[in-house]
């Protein structure tokens, strides 16, 4: 390294190899700097520089990083493959998305994509069931899987949040799941919801002659998500859901191994995305949020509606698109939209998403005048006539509790 200079980082002749890790930046570089020295350093910190020229003796593996491609704020920079710890999801981020976010030689700097390469790639699980889960456990066919949560997020004790799940169930929903921030407090404790809520399913299940599944919240520090997982595998449960983001990808890639154990499927809730990928120009965005997810192996993934809901989300259907993309042979991820859905939004964001997708909603349930059952029912028939492509108004003439919802919220996108 001894006399090495920013400036060496930076080979706009310099060709990727296969097997480097290539990270599209946008770079906004500090007011007294220009791009070429803002690109270069991002290459720097992020591998293996530092402010100083640096004076080592004898040799050391070369493992800079070198930026190869500038065009306007777009920078491209090459990883090379050994600088990274396979299988070590929190290593690669603290490389790609470390001190680079926080460096006061750029304003601004955003991770917007990153190309993974194959050996790398190989080094994670990736999901183990992916979107194979609407088939392989609903039998869903063509049509998108739905989900509930509960409302108020907080507050139902055990027995009424057990209700909701029953009659959100026995009006035709598949999947009954807890909120982000529900965990195991006094008013719901988590092993008491667990098995009262599966007593729930299985009654649900013989009245619907369907399959019911449910998605409890896990969330906690690494050792008491374990403890939680194998109580869900023990009590007889499909699936775990877990906020991704809040609980960090190291816990995720652990969690990810004791599914593996039992055979349960990952839901990952993404509260907290938006403190890396809101701003615009800096942060990590959703995109590259979404491929660490499936790299460590989660089977659901919420990415948004297509701007049709409550939330801001960020081009939910590139995102989906690459989720569902080939990544050197790991399976795809089935994209969660959810945030302010109502049965009135469901044919334009299946039209913007498609059909391989868990369409959620809360409020567009629970706040149906009618009544939870009424609300899961109007989701249900808004799927089913979207899916049959039957008019939503035509089919409402119909269903009077698509009629309720209808009247009630049309196809307002809510605040
Ligand atoms: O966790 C979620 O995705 C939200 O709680 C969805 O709730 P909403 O449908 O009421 O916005
Ligand atoms: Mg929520």
């Amino acid at each position: 390294m001894a006399g090495i200079t920013y400036e060496d980082f930076l080979d706009t002749s310099y060709e990727p190899a296969d097997s480097e890790l290539v990270c599209t930046f946008s770079v906004d570089p500090a007011a007294d700097m220009d791009m070429a020295a803002a690109a270069s350093r991002v290459a720097s910190e992020s591998s293996n520089g530092t402010w100083a020229e640096l004076q080592v003796d004898g040799e050391i593996t070369d493992l800079s990083a070198t930026a190869f491609e500038i065009d306007g704020r777009r920078v491209q920079v090459a990883y090379p493959d050994s600088l990274f710890e396979a299988g070590n999801m929190a290593q690669i981020l603290s490389c790609i998305a470390g001190n680079i976010m926080g460096m006061k030689a750029v304003d601004r700097i955003r991770l917007l994509d990153c190309e993974w390469p194959e050996a790398l790639t190989a080094s994670f699980p990736g999901p183990r069931f992916g979107s194979a889960v609407r088939e392989s456990i609903f039998g869903a066919g063509d049509r998108p899987i739905t989900a509930t949560v509960p409302k108020p997020k907080v507050g139902l004790s055990t027995d009424q949040h057990v209700q909701v799940g029953y009659e959100a169930w026995t009006g035709g929903i598949d999947l009954l799941k807890d909120d982000e921030n529900l965990t195991d407090q006094p008013f719901n404790p988590f092993r008491d919801r667990l098995i009262e809520s599966f007593g729930a399913r299985d009654r649900a299940e013989a009245e619907t002659g369907e399959k019911k599944s449910y998605l409890i919240n896990v969330t906690a520090d690494t050792n008491t998500m374990l403890e939680r997982v194998d109580m869900v595998a023990e009590e007889g449960g499909e699936y775990v859901m877990v906020d991704v983001i809040t609980c960090g990808w190291a816990a995720v890639q652990t969690v990810r191994d004791q599914c593996e154990k039992h055979d349960l499927a990952i839901h990952a809730h993404r509260a907290m995305h938006a403190a890396f990928d809101r701003v615009p120009n800096h942060g990590v965005s959703m995109r590259v949020l979404a491929q660490v997810a499936r790299l460590c192996g989660v089977d659901q993934l919420h990415t948004g509606t297509a701007d049709l809901g409550k939330l801001e989300n960020e081009d939910s259907r590139g995102i989906n698109d690459w989720l569902a993309s080939d990544l050197h042979g790991l399976r795809d991820v089935l994209p969660v939209a959810s945030g302010g859905l109502h049965p009135g939004l469901v044919p334009e964001l299946v039209d913007r998403l498609g059909t391989n997708i868990c369409i959620q909603a809360g409020g567009g349930i629970h706040g149906h005048p009618d009544g939870t059952h009424a609300g899961a029912k109007a989701l249900r028939q808004a799927v089913d006539a979207t899916v049959a492509g039957v008019d939503l108004d035509e089919y409402a003439a119909e269903h009077p509790e698509l009629e309720t919802a209808i009247g009630k919220w049309g196809t307002e996108t809510p605040r």
